[in-house]
């Protein structure tokens, strides 16, 4: 049993880019795919339209999804009418420069969009270290609607490793969930 997880993501300055990569080092026993929603072929929409999951990635830009990410979704949106990804499983990860940055607009935007697309939505469970002291730094920027993470001053890396393991799990969870729900189908 293996289950297509879609990472379908905007990056302006490749730090949206590089937590992709983190989820999908999470993902372990099921199939991910990285796609830059800048660059569609018809082999990434027929990706996204095989997939167990998709993961809807873009930079937060003044407390929104960034516009690029939006154009995406729009060109997507005529599966609407097909309700071709309904009941599918959706999630959402973003990135900003602060901590707070209005981060959960950007993940609120996707969360709706999913929900008008007739998909499943799949948050963020991870508690963190303010209340299991063996998870410091997971989950630090206390979002559970989906990832959030902040970029980090370190430009070599773009994200620093706690946020980079928050990933990681994000990627698990989300792949435990779709192998469940390939199981059903
Ligand atoms: C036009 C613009 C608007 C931004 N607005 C926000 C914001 O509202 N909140 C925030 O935390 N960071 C904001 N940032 C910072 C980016 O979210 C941050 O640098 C992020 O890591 C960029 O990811 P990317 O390299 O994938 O584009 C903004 C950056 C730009 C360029």
């Amino acid at each position: 049993m293996s289950a297509l997880i879609c990472l379908a993501y905007f990056t302006g300055a490749g730090h949206t880019a590089r937590l992709a990569a983190a989820i999908a080092e999470g993902i372990t026993d099921g199939q991910a795919r990285l796609i830059d929603i800048r660059t569609m072929s018809d082999t990434d929409w027929a990706s996204l339209d095989a997939a167990e999951a998709i993961l809807f990635g873009a930079p937060t830009y003044k407390g929104s999804t960034a516009a690029q990410s939006d154009l995406f979704l729009e060109d997507a949106a005529e599966r609407w009418v097909t309700q071709d990804w309904q009941n599918n499983l959706a999630g959402g990860f973003t990135i900003g420069a602060y901590g707070l940055g209005d981060k959960l607009s950007a993940l609120t935007r996707v969360a709706i969009y999913a929900a008008q697309m007739g998909m499943i939505w799949v948050g963020q469970s991870e508690i963190g270290a303010q209340v299991d002291e063996s998870k410091p730094g997971i989950n630090r920027d206390g979002g559970w609607l989906g990832l959030m993470a902040t970029s980090s001053r370190e430009k070599s890396l773009l994200i620093d490793p706690p946020d980079v393991e928050t990933a990681r799990r994000f990627g698990a969870r989300v792949e435990e969930v779709a192998l469940r729900w390939a199981k059903g189908r």
